[in-house]
Protein backbone atom coordinates (compact mmCIF):
# COMPACT_ATOMS: atom_id res chain seq x y z
CA UNK A 1 0.00 0.00 0.00
CA UNK A 2 1.56 3.29 -1.06
CA UNK A 3 -0.91 5.53 2.05
CA UNK A 4 -2.27 3.68 4.97
CA UNK A 5 -4.08 5.61 7.55
CA UNK A 6 -4.65 3.19 11.13
CA UNK A 7 -7.27 4.51 13.50
CA UNK A 8 -6.87 8.03 13.39
CA UNK A 9 -8.28 10.18 15.60
CA UNK A 10 -9.11 14.18 14.92
CA UNK A 11 -10.16 16.90 16.37
CA UNK A 12 -11.58 20.27 15.65
CA UNK A 13 -12.31 21.68 19.40
CA UNK A 14 -13.92 20.13 21.32
CA UNK A 15 -15.70 17.98 18.12
CA UNK A 16 -13.80 14.80 17.44
CA UNK A 17 -14.03 15.16 13.60
CA UNK A 18 -12.49 11.48 12.93
CA UNK A 19 -12.75 8.46 15.37
CA UNK A 20 -10.82 5.54 14.84
CA UNK A 21 -10.21 5.62 11.41
CA UNK A 22 -8.32 3.64 9.30
CA UNK A 23 -8.10 2.93 5.07
CA UNK A 24 -5.41 2.49 3.10
CA UNK A 25 -4.73 2.81 -0.97
CA UNK A 26 -2.76 1.38 -3.21
CA UNK A 27 -0.62 2.23 -6.40
CA UNK A 28 -2.96 2.74 -9.30
CA UNK A 29 -6.23 2.41 -7.30
CA UNK A 30 -8.94 5.00 -6.34
CA UNK A 31 -10.17 4.85 -2.84
CA UNK A 32 -13.99 6.61 -2.52
CA UNK A 33 -14.41 8.91 0.52
CA UNK A 34 -18.15 8.96 0.68
CA UNK A 35 -20.17 10.88 3.58
CA UNK A 36 -22.78 13.76 3.82
CA UNK A 37 -22.44 17.17 4.89
CA UNK A 38 -19.91 17.26 8.11
CA UNK A 39 -19.00 13.34 7.95
CA UNK A 40 -15.08 14.39 8.13
CA UNK A 41 -14.03 13.49 4.47
CA UNK A 42 -12.16 17.51 4.84
CA UNK A 43 -10.80 16.24 7.58
CA UNK A 44 -9.68 12.92 6.80
CA UNK A 45 -7.64 14.53 3.80
CA UNK A 46 -6.38 17.25 5.25
CA UNK A 47 -5.09 14.77 8.01
CA UNK A 48 -3.43 12.88 5.39
CA UNK A 49 -1.62 15.60 3.56
CA UNK A 50 -0.27 17.13 6.95
CA UNK A 51 -3.01 19.85 7.25
CA UNK A 52 -4.96 19.07 10.10
CA UNK A 53 -3.25 17.61 13.29
CA UNK A 54 -3.64 14.18 14.07
CA UNK A 55 -4.08 13.21 18.11
CA UNK A 56 -3.69 9.72 17.82
CA UNK A 57 -3.17 6.76 14.86
CA UNK A 58 -0.31 6.48 12.47
CA UNK A 59 -0.49 7.71 9.01
CA UNK A 60 2.38 5.80 6.20
CA UNK A 61 3.18 6.87 2.90
CA UNK A 62 5.38 4.03 1.13
CA UNK A 63 5.54 2.36 4.86
CA UNK A 64 7.23 5.10 6.14
CA UNK A 65 5.44 7.10 9.75
CA UNK A 66 4.78 10.90 8.46
CA UNK A 67 2.65 11.06 11.24
CA UNK A 68 2.83 14.38 12.39
CA UNK A 69 4.92 15.54 9.50
CA UNK A 70 4.53 19.40 8.05
CA UNK A 71 2.16 19.48 5.30
CA UNK A 72 5.17 20.22 2.98
CA UNK A 73 7.24 17.55 4.17
CA UNK A 74 4.02 15.12 2.99
CA UNK A 75 3.70 17.40 -0.19
CA UNK A 76 7.78 16.66 -1.36
CA UNK A 77 7.54 12.57 -0.96
CA UNK A 78 5.00 12.76 -3.36
CA UNK A 79 1.38 13.29 -1.80
CA UNK A 80 -0.38 16.47 -3.26
CA UNK A 81 -3.95 17.31 -2.23
CA UNK A 82 -6.61 19.34 -4.43
CA UNK A 83 -8.25 21.27 -1.79
CA UNK A 84 -12.24 22.20 -2.05
CA UNK A 85 -13.39 25.00 -3.46
CA UNK A 86 -10.21 24.92 -5.84
CA UNK A 87 -8.15 28.09 -4.22
CA UNK A 88 -6.61 29.32 -7.52
CA UNK A 89 -4.80 32.76 -7.90
CA UNK A 90 -7.97 33.97 -9.84
CA UNK A 91 -5.62 37.00 -11.45
CA UNK A 92 -2.81 34.62 -12.50
CA UNK A 93 -3.03 33.30 -15.80
CA UNK A 94 -3.81 29.72 -15.94
CA UNK A 95 -0.13 28.84 -17.20
CA UNK A 96 0.78 30.97 -14.25
CA UNK A 97 -1.18 28.91 -11.69
CA UNK A 98 0.08 25.20 -13.24
CA UNK A 99 3.83 26.84 -13.24
CA UNK A 100 3.01 27.61 -9.06
CA UNK A 101 2.87 23.35 -8.94
CA UNK A 102 5.86 23.18 -10.24
CA UNK A 103 7.94 24.29 -7.00
CA UNK A 104 7.48 20.40 -5.59
CA UNK A 105 9.32 18.95 -8.30
CA UNK A 106 11.54 22.23 -10.37
CA UNK A 107 13.43 20.11 -12.59
CA UNK A 108 14.67 21.98 -15.86
CA UNK A 109 12.87 23.39 -18.18
CA UNK A 110 12.59 20.76 -20.86
CA UNK A 111 11.20 18.81 -17.44
CA UNK A 112 8.33 21.26 -16.87
CA UNK A 113 7.71 21.72 -20.89
CA UNK A 114 6.62 17.71 -20.71
CA UNK A 115 4.42 18.40 -17.15
CA UNK A 116 2.59 20.95 -19.31
CA UNK A 117 2.26 19.02 -22.32
CA UNK A 118 0.61 16.15 -19.84
CA UNK A 119 -1.69 18.60 -17.67
CA UNK A 120 -2.69 20.11 -21.26
CA UNK A 121 -2.97 16.13 -22.94
CA UNK A 122 -5.60 15.49 -19.92
CA UNK A 123 -7.63 18.80 -20.34
CA UNK A 124 -7.01 20.06 -23.99
CA UNK A 125 -9.44 23.15 -22.80
CA UNK A 126 -6.54 24.55 -20.92
CA UNK A 127 -4.10 24.84 -23.53
CA UNK A 128 -6.62 27.08 -25.70
CA UNK A 129 -6.74 29.28 -22.52
CA UNK A 130 -3.51 29.12 -21.28
CA UNK A 131 -2.95 32.52 -20.69
CA UNK A 132 -6.31 33.23 -19.40
CA UNK A 133 -6.91 34.58 -16.04
CA UNK A 134 -8.17 31.69 -14.25
CA UNK A 135 -10.52 33.70 -13.00
CA UNK A 136 -12.45 33.93 -15.81
CA UNK A 137 -12.70 30.15 -16.50
CA UNK A 138 -16.02 28.37 -15.82
CA UNK A 139 -16.16 26.31 -12.13
CA UNK A 140 -15.66 23.04 -14.33
CA UNK A 141 -11.99 24.48 -16.48
CA UNK A 142 -11.17 25.99 -12.56
CA UNK A 143 -11.12 22.47 -11.37
CA UNK A 144 -8.90 21.46 -14.53
CA UNK A 145 -6.74 23.98 -13.63
CA UNK A 146 -6.44 22.96 -10.17
CA UNK A 147 -6.07 19.22 -10.18
CA UNK A 148 -3.65 20.52 -13.74
CA UNK A 149 -1.77 22.45 -10.44
CA UNK A 150 -1.50 18.74 -8.43
CA UNK A 151 -0.35 17.20 -11.24
CA UNK A 152 2.83 19.45 -12.13
CA UNK A 153 4.46 18.48 -9.00
CA UNK A 154 3.86 14.92 -9.96
CA UNK A 155 2.40 12.97 -7.00
CA UNK A 156 2.36 9.73 -6.51
CA UNK A 157 -0.64 9.88 -4.36
CA UNK A 158 -3.34 12.53 -5.14
CA UNK A 159 -5.93 13.36 -2.34
CA UNK A 160 -9.26 15.30 -4.06
CA UNK A 161 -11.69 16.87 -1.98
CA UNK A 162 -15.16 17.12 -3.72
CA UNK A 163 -13.83 17.89 -7.32
CA UNK A 164 -17.41 17.39 -8.72
CA UNK A 165 -19.01 20.31 -6.46
CA UNK A 166 -21.15 22.80 -8.35
CA UNK A 167 -19.95 21.16 -11.56
CA UNK A 168 -22.19 20.84 -14.49
CA UNK A 169 -22.52 17.18 -15.01
CA UNK A 170 -20.14 17.18 -18.65
CA UNK A 171 -17.62 18.25 -16.10
CA UNK A 172 -18.09 15.90 -13.74
CA UNK A 173 -17.34 12.91 -16.22
CA UNK A 174 -14.44 14.75 -17.60
CA UNK A 175 -13.20 15.09 -14.12
CA UNK A 176 -13.54 11.83 -13.31
CA UNK A 177 -12.41 10.16 -16.44
CA UNK A 178 -9.12 12.08 -15.79
CA UNK A 179 -9.11 10.74 -12.10
CA UNK A 180 -9.70 7.48 -13.54
CA UNK A 181 -6.92 7.79 -15.95
CA UNK A 182 -3.78 9.17 -13.94
CA UNK A 183 -4.80 5.65 -11.33
CA UNK A 184 -4.64 3.53 -14.35
CA UNK A 185 -0.99 5.43 -14.65
CA UNK A 186 0.07 4.37 -11.67
CA UNK A 187 -0.90 7.08 -9.15
CA UNK A 188 -2.84 6.39 -6.20
CA UNK A 189 -5.86 8.58 -5.67
CA UNK A 190 -8.19 9.59 -2.61
CA UNK A 191 -11.60 11.27 -4.37
CA UNK A 192 -13.94 12.49 -0.97
CA UNK A 193 -17.24 13.28 -2.96
CA UNK A 194 -21.05 13.77 -2.08
CA UNK A 195 -21.86 12.61 -5.51
CA UNK A 196 -21.13 9.04 -4.17
CA UNK A 197 -22.83 6.95 -7.45
CA UNK A 198 -20.05 9.09 -9.81
CA UNK A 199 -17.44 8.62 -7.16
CA UNK A 200 -18.14 5.04 -6.82
CA UNK A 201 -18.30 4.06 -10.04
CA UNK A 202 -14.64 5.66 -10.98
CA UNK A 203 -13.53 4.08 -7.35
CA UNK A 204 -11.72 0.56 -6.79
CA UNK A 205 -12.76 0.71 -3.13
CA UNK A 206 -14.75 2.93 -0.74
CA UNK A 207 -15.25 3.97 2.33
CA UNK A 208 -18.31 5.84 3.74
CA UNK A 209 -17.73 8.30 6.83
CA UNK A 210 -20.54 8.95 9.38
CA UNK A 211 -20.15 11.24 11.96
CA UNK A 212 -16.53 10.46 11.93
CA UNK A 213 -16.40 7.38 11.66
CA UNK A 214 -16.17 4.78 9.01
CA UNK A 215 -19.73 2.55 8.50
CA UNK A 216 -18.53 1.03 5.42
CA UNK A 217 -15.89 -0.37 3.46
CA UNK A 218 -15.67 -2.82 0.45
CA UNK A 219 -15.12 -2.45 -3.07
CA UNK A 220 -16.70 0.41 -4.76
CA UNK A 221 -18.68 -2.09 -6.79
CA UNK A 222 -20.24 -3.85 -3.39
CA UNK A 223 -20.69 -0.42 -2.32
CA UNK A 224 -22.57 0.89 -5.36
CA UNK A 225 -25.29 -2.45 -4.62
CA UNK A 226 -25.48 -2.02 -1.32
CA UNK A 227 -28.61 -1.00 -0.53
CA UNK A 228 -28.30 0.40 2.61
CA UNK A 229 -26.11 2.62 1.11
CA UNK A 230 -27.89 3.10 -1.83
CA UNK A 231 -30.87 4.32 0.25
CA UNK A 232 -28.91 6.98 2.03
CA UNK A 233 -26.24 8.03 -0.26
CA UNK A 234 -26.80 7.39 -3.86
CA UNK A 235 -29.93 9.07 -4.21
CA UNK A 236 -32.72 8.15 -6.03
CA UNK A 237 -32.20 5.78 -9.08
CA UNK A 238 -28.71 4.87 -7.36
CA UNK A 239 -26.17 3.01 -9.18
CA UNK A 240 -28.69 2.90 -12.19
CA UNK A 241 -28.89 6.18 -12.81
CA UNK A 242 -26.42 7.65 -15.31
CA UNK A 243 -27.55 11.10 -14.96
CA UNK A 244 -25.36 12.88 -12.05
CA UNK A 245 -26.99 11.56 -9.05
CA UNK A 246 -28.63 13.75 -6.14
CA UNK A 247 -25.97 14.97 -3.42
CA UNK A 248 -25.85 13.00 -0.17
CA UNK A 249 -28.51 14.64 2.03
CA UNK A 250 -31.40 13.25 4.08
CA UNK A 251 -34.11 14.90 4.88
CA UNK A 252 -36.62 14.16 7.82
CA UNK A 253 -39.68 12.51 6.21
CA UNK A 254 -42.38 15.34 5.14
CA UNK A 255 -39.76 17.18 4.13
CA UNK A 256 -39.02 18.09 0.19
CA UNK A 257 -35.59 19.67 -0.86
CA UNK A 258 -36.35 23.42 -1.99
CA UNK A 259 -34.55 23.88 -5.26
CA UNK A 260 -34.16 27.14 -6.32
N1 LIG B 1 -11.83 24.23 11.28
C1 LIG B 1 -12.82 23.63 11.95
N2 LIG B 1 -13.15 24.04 13.18
C2 LIG B 1 -14.14 23.45 13.89
N3 LIG B 1 -14.85 22.38 13.44
C3 LIG B 1 -14.56 21.94 12.22
C4 LIG B 1 -13.53 22.52 11.40
N4 LIG B 1 -13.47 21.83 10.23
C5 LIG B 1 -14.41 20.88 10.30
N5 LIG B 1 -15.06 20.92 11.50
C6 LIG B 1 -16.12 20.00 11.96
O1 LIG B 1 -15.59 18.69 11.82
C7 LIG B 1 -16.58 17.80 11.31
C8 LIG B 1 -16.09 17.19 10.00
O2 LIG B 1 -16.04 18.21 8.99
P1 LIG B 1 -15.48 17.96 7.53
O3 LIG B 1 -15.37 19.28 6.86
O4 LIG B 1 -14.26 17.12 7.62
O5 LIG B 1 -16.63 17.10 6.87
P2 LIG B 1 -16.92 16.80 5.34
O6 LIG B 1 -17.42 15.41 5.29
O7 LIG B 1 -15.75 17.14 4.52
O8 LIG B 1 -18.10 17.80 5.03
P3 LIG B 1 -18.31 18.80 3.78
O9 LIG B 1 -18.78 17.94 2.69
O10 LIG B 1 -19.36 19.74 4.29
O11 LIG B 1 -16.98 19.46 3.51
C9 LIG B 1 -17.85 18.62 11.18
O12 LIG B 1 -18.59 18.44 12.37
C10 LIG B 1 -17.36 20.03 11.06
O13 LIG B 1 -18.32 20.95 11.52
Amino acid sequence: MILQAERLEVRHGATRALRDVTCEVAEGQVLALIGANGAGKSTLLRALAGLDAVRSGVIRLFGEDITGRSAHAVARRGLSLVPEGRQLFADLTVRENLQMGCYRAPGDRAAARLRFERVFGLFPVLRDFAERRAGMLSGGQQQMVAVGRALMGEPRVLLLDEPSLGLAPAYVGQILDVVRELADTGTAVVLAEQNAAAALRTADQGIVLSNGTVTHRAPAADLLADDDVSRHYLGVGGADDGAAPSPARVLPEGLRELRI
